[in-house]
């Protein structure tokens, strides 16, 4: 019996990661879930699974659900995200908390040697440098649920790292792939909500609608696969089947394909290296599908793209800018305060004015965190 620990339990990853727990209730047991303030979508879970532990964002929010549920030990804030990870009874972490502030819990758990299953995809991109060197030295292994990450994952799988000629990360383009640039200038926050293919979070959809959610990818596929930039490559791809690939150096090309359900990497990353039935997920009808499409990613068309390739390039402390300013005007969109264009407008004014420090150490990634975030609101 493997007991978790899921972080973002209330969320899209979450949520399907405790279906697939129903699906194996023998293999698996939630031993402590974190969500932030959606009391109403938790209680019904909690009184399901019954954990030992249950995180919320802060006090109040404590108080407030202690008044409801007496069944479990209760605590609050980057603290508790941190209990949650390093419990003794708990093997394996699910990160699927929104954002950077996954950091110093997923860090916290490498140090006490649990398996960390990964979609907190901002965690790698503003310190990606850190949780690395921490894998490596506490011998920890980051199973990738990003749907690309753990497509390339598995498309390595008994192959040797020498022989990737470059990975191959599909994009399915996001809400807004048919609009020219000049088009996007009065789009709403319910059309940038209005994803293609995937049902997810919304500041996921949002990344995806700019493509700065492959641009995060990019620099994820980095640090997870140790892989420099100029071999990671991004396509259009509508359909999402092919989940990302990798090519090797005697041109073969391995992928990974599937109808577009999270529930299949999220199994994935729990399960490995075993594979287990996915009851009630639909299979890929390739005859039913019929056309796969492909299309050449254009850097002008989507900028967040260019800047995310930049920044990784430059590394240091400028992909720690990219996400905080990124997080922060995703959501100015979201609660309507900016236009979808003035995303990629703050973004590239923070890296513009942003000089690097190169290895930065915990303590000044979290301060030029907070700082972006600071100037980003101030705009
Ligand atoms: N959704 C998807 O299909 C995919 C997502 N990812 C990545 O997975 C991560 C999660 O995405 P997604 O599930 O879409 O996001 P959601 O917005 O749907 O869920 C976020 C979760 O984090 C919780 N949360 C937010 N703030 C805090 C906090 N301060 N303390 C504790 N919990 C908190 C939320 O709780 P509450 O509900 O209370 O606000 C919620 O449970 C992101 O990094 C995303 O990029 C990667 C690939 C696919
Ligand atoms: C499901 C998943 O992994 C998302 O990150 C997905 O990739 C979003 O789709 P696009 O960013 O390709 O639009
Ligand atoms: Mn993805």
């Amino acid at each position: 019996m493997k007991q978790i620990a899921l972080l973002g339990s209330t969320g899209s990853i979450g949520i399907q990661t405790l279906e697939v727990l129903r699906l194996h209730k023998e293999e698996f047991s939630l031993y402590a879930m974190a969500f932030g303030k959606n009391i109403d979508r938790a209680l019904p879970l909690i009184k399901e699974f019954q954990p030992a532990l249950v995180v919320v964002q802060d006090e109040a929010t404590k108080d407030k659900l202690e008044k409801e549920w007496q069944g479990s030990t209760i605590l609050f804030g980057s603290g508790g995200l941190i209990e949650a990870s390093v419990a003794d009874q708990v093997d394996v972490v699910v990160n699927a908390v929104m954002g950077s502030i996954g950091l110093p819990a997923t860090l916290k758990a490498i140090e006490a040697r649990k398996t960390i299953a990964i979609a907190n995809k901002e965690t790698l991109v503003t310190a990606g440098h850190l949780v690395m060197e921490a894998a490596r030295k506490h011998n920890v292994a980051l199973l990738p649920v990003d749907s690309e990450h753990s497509a390339i994952y598995q498309s390595l799988n008994g192959e040797s790292k020498k022989d990737i000629h470059k990975l191959i990360i599909t994009a399915s383009g996001g809400s807004f792939r048919d609009k020219k640039r000049e088009e996007l200038a009065g789009v709403t926050v319910e059309d940038a909500l209005n994803h293609p293919n995937w049902s997810m979070g919304a500041k996921i959809t949002v990344d995806s609608a700019s493509m700065m959610n492959k641009g995060l990818e990019v620099i994820e596929a980095h640090w997870l696969f140790d892989v420099p930039y100029e071999q990671i490559h991004v396509i259009l791809h509508r359909e999402s089947v092919i989940h990302s690939m990798v090519e090797y150096v005697d041109r073969s090309v391995m992928a990974q394909l599937g109808t577009p359900d999270m529930k299949v990497p999220i199994q994935y990353a729990l399960t490995y290296p075993k594979r287990y039935s996915l009851e009630n997920t639909k299979q890929l009808n390739l005859e039913e599908m019929a056309t796969l499409h492909f299309e050449k990613m254009d850097m002008d068309r989507f900028p967040c793209l260019r800047m995310a390739y930049e920044a990784g390039r430059e590394g240091g402390s400028m992909t720690t800018v990219l996400n905080a300013a990124n997080e922060v005007a995703v959501q100015l969109f979201l609660e309507g305060k900016i236009s979808f264009l003035e995303i990629e407008q703050l973004i590239q004014q923070e890296l513009s004015q942003h000089k690097t420090i190169h290895n930065p150490d915990l303590s000044t990634i979290l301060s030029i965190d907070e700082e972006t975030r600071k100037r980003v609101h101030l705009n």
